[in-house]
């Protein structure tokens, strides 16, 4: 593995260890570290302790709902279907541990997809406030509005665009960002040998205009008094200090927000480097930096109409299949109701691909419940359960989309796994029709 690291990044990551470049090196023949953080919007961890099927698992120091994982497969547990945890390289669990997140904060996760840590904002959220994850990428903010899904959050805004059009339209108005930057990636030269072939090709500088330019957008949309944390998966100086050290000198109204390093993390000037030689991960750099002063903006926030059509189509359903209230606010595209919180900035110029909570689409005069509906809410909130145990078969005959038996009366149901919701099936004379999404089909 060694061999094949290129020999400028050795060349300038020796310069920046000195003598500790040789444990630097030794960490290559170091088992991948893995892990799984816990969504604690479904189940505290206390709880998590008691039903965690991968018996004792080691806490990640800097993130508590995060655990190292070994030789099991959490993908293929039923409890990952009911979005009970994210897996996720433990060092890219650091920028949202660090983040100062509030509950009822408006966040932005500017490069978010697939999600890893647009989910783990979200559960510091609580539902609360508003989250908003954009990737540039459409076909990667499709993978983003899945793990929301499963994740139930209710208060996101999905957008696939470009920032400097959104700077345009949301001056002012988050209080916190989180810059995950596109980057060379030599922190995960270990696991994807391909990286290291993308670095020999395209070097440090190829995303230096990008990371400046994301971070001067995410300035514009931040309130004053509010925090930027700036993050890669990349050591090298040049997409990190020295970016910060520009968007410093160009915007004296930011400064660098001291961060404490835990568990091996190392500081340097305020900013955090986790090192693969130091800690268990494969490597992140943090730097947390705080809005001074600046213009304050008034907000263009989204518009809610009094008055939705087919509104009681989608009333009817929920009262006789939920214990939802339908106080909170709706909001109807096309023929789907969404579940949205009126704090939400104005998105009617931006590629959308979600607001709120998808409740449900109108299709031939009659309200289909989403599926998105089904996995965000306990399984109390619903009226009609099928509730199996992790080790039952049906469980994983309903993840894979088969008919499955039972006596139940003509209606909608949840099918639980040790009363998680997984997703809807349809009883008609005896008959249960799986309601799974194919696409979120178990293979194997
Ligand atoms: C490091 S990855 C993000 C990982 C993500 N934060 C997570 O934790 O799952 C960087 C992302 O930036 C996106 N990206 C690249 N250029 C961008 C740009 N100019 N604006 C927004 N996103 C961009 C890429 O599509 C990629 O998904």
């Amino acid at each position: 593995m060694i061999a094949k690291l290129p020999q400028r990044f050795i060349e300038q990551t020796k310069q920046m260890l000195g003598e500790e470049f040789n444990d630097f090196l030794e960490s290559y023949s170091f088992p991948i570290y893995q892990g799984i953080r816990i969504n604690t919007n479904k189940v505290e961890i206390e709880h998590w302790n008691e039903i965690a099927p991968f018996g004792n698992l080691e806490q990640i120091p800097w993130c508590l709902e995060g655990f190292y994982y070994n030789e099991q497969t959490p993908s293929k547990h039923p409890y990952y279907y009911a979005g009970l945890y994210y897996i996720q390289e433990p060092s890219a669990m650091s920028p949202v541990a660090y983040l100062p997140i509030e509950k009822g904060d408006k966040v932005l996760d500017l490069c978010a997809a697939p999600g890893g840590k647009t989910t783990q904002i979200g559960s510091k959220l609580e539902n609360t406030g508003v989250l908003v994850s954009n990737d540039i990428s459409a076909t990667r903010a499709k993978a983003l509005v899945k793990n929301i899904e499963l994740f139930g959050f209710k208060n996101t805004i999905v957008t696939s665009e470009a920032p400097e059009k959104l700077s345009n339209s949301w001056k002012g108005y988050f209080d916190k960002i989180l810059v995950d930057a596109p980057c060379s990636g030599e922190g995960m030269f270990k696991k994807d040998s391909t990286a290291i072939k993308s670095w020999e090709k395209y070097e440090e500088n190829h995303f230096f205009d990008t990371q400046l330019s994301l971070l001067n957008s995410a300035e514009k949309m931040l309130k004053t008094g509010g925090y930027i944390l700036y993050s890669t998966c990349t050591f090298n100086k040049i997409e990190n200090e020295n970016i910060i050290n520009i968007f410093l000198s160009e915007n004296p109204n930011f400064e660098i927000v001291p961060l404490n390093p835990i568990g091996g993390i190392k500081e340097l000037n305020g900013t955090l480097r986790l090192w693969p030689h130091c800690i268990k991960g494969e490597g992140h750099f943090l730097c947390l930096m705080h809005k001074k002063y600046g213009e304050n903006f008034e907000s263009n926030l989204i518009q809610v109409k009094n008055k939705i059509k087919d509104f009681k189509l989608l009333a009817d359903f929920i009262s006789k299949n939920t214990y939802i209230s339908l106080d909170e606010y709706i909001f109807m595209n096309d023929d789907k109701f969404y579940l949205i919180n009126p704090n939400m900035p104005n998105h009617d110029k931006l590629r959308t691909l979600r607001t709120g909570l998808l409740l449900g689409t109108i299709q031939h005069n009659k309200f289909k419940p989403s599926h998105a509906l089904a996995i965000a809410y306990q399984s109390h909130m619903f009226k009609n359960i099928i509730n199996f145990s992790n080790n039952d078969i049906n469980v994983i005959k309903y993840l894979k989309g088969e008919t499955l038996e039972g006596d139940y009366k003509k209606g909608e149901y949840i099918v639980c796994v040790d009363n998680f919701p997984l997703g809807w099936i349809k009883s008609n004379n005896g008959n249960l029709k799986n309601q799974y999404p194919a696409s979120w089909r178990k293979i194997n």
